[in-house]
């Protein structure tokens, strides 16, 4: 079986990414628009309404003005924007989220492909939360540091200038991060989470990380069981891994150029205070590893085809 698939915005940094895990694959053929045709919005409404599948790569109007554009019953949408990650009807592209997730993705015909940050939070922390072991009233912190392709065309051009920004900055420092919002629904807080990202000075891969004062809660969990929770929560996935807590270092290169997600439990012991670590490629699960993977799921395709894990 073959389905046919317009990436809207295919030029872009993201659309680019899964251009290339597509390469090859013969159950799935693209539509193209050339460049002279690739913002006309004629041209974009035939392309979207002819397609089985489109992915949007594209800024949040935009991708809002393509759904719009959708005029049939058919088409199925994969929105890589933060438009719709928050919207009532589309379904959160993260199947490895809660245990019924791969299943409603596979049914979905709108689907929001969750952003970069929150792929790492959420995966360190919905599984506790599930559990019960990290109260849902708690305040939770999450910093993060990521590779600056984070930001699409404009910042690779900033970084990659003449004058490029400071080899590493924090940012969003009002604590009105867009994925604020996204992460606070899909974790099942009452609070949203303070969220601290920075950019540095190389191209892909991010590090995101939640610091819990495991002794102040009411079950007091050892590093040990968060550990073993997260393990459970994934035991099926082949995307998602659960590295050492014993190691003295995560770096943002360590899933750089792939499509894995990896968790870490680290911490004191001693103290009951947990360092969770994620380490991921913005473009990778954090983008385009992610769409392939939806795209797959909801194609009844095997679910890592064309990803690099
Ligand atoms: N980069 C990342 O790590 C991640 C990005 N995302 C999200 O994915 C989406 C795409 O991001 P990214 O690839 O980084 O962005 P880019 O800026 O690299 O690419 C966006 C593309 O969309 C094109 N475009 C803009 N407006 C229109 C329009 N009206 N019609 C058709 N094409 C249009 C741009 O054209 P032109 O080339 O002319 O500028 C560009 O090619 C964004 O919503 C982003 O937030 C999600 C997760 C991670
Ligand atoms: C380094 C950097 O600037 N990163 C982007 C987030 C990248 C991402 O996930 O974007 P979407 O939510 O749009 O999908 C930012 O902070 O806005």
């Amino acid at each position: 079986m073959s389905v046919s698939l317009f990436i809207d915005g295919a030029a872009g940094t993201t659309g680019l990414e899964i251009r290339e895990r597509l390469a090859g694959r013969t159950d799935v053929s693209l539509i193209e628009l050339d460049d002279s045709r690739r913002k006309d919005p004629a041209a974009r409404a035939e392309a979207l309404n002819d397609s089985d599948f489109v992915i949007l790569c594209l800024p949040d109007d935009a991708a809002r003005e393509a759904v719009a554009l959708i005029a049939n019953d058919r088409t199925r949408v994969i929105d890589a924007s933060t438009a719709h990650r928050t919207t009532d009807g589309w379904t959160y592209g993260f199947p490895e989220l809660e245990p019924f997730q791969s299943a409603a993705v596979a049914e979905a015909k709108r689907v929001s492909n969750p952003g970069c940050y929150p792929t790492g939070f959420l995966a360190l922390i919905r599984p506790l939360v599930r559990a019960g072991l990290v109260p849902v009233d708690w305040a939770v912190s999450v910093n993060a540091v990521s590779g600056y392709s984070g930001g699409g065309k404009t910042m690779i051009a900033d970084f990659e200038g003449v004058n490029p920004p400071p080899a590493a900055h924090a940012y969003a420092l009002g604590l009105a991060h867009k994925h604020v919002p996204e992460m606070q629904k899909h974790a099942r807080l009452e609070h949203p989470p303070i969220f601290m990202p920075s950019v540095a000075n190389t191209y892909r891969g991010m590090i995101v990380e939640i610091g819990l004062p495991l002794h102040m809660f009411t079950r007091r969990p050892t590093l040990h069981v968060c550990e073993a929770v997260l393990r459970e929560a994934y035991v099926d996935s082949k995307v998602i891994r659960i590295g050492s807590g014993e190691d003295t270092v995560a770096r943002i290169e360590d899933d750089a150029g792939t499509d894995r997600l990896t968790l870490r439990v680290c911490g004191n012991a001693d103290t009951g205070q947990a360092r969770l670590i994620a380490t991921l490629d913005n473009l990778g699960k954090g983008a385009a590893g992610a769409a392939v993977q939806n795209l797959n799921i909801m194609a009844g395709f095997d679910p890592v085809a064309g990803l690099t894990l």
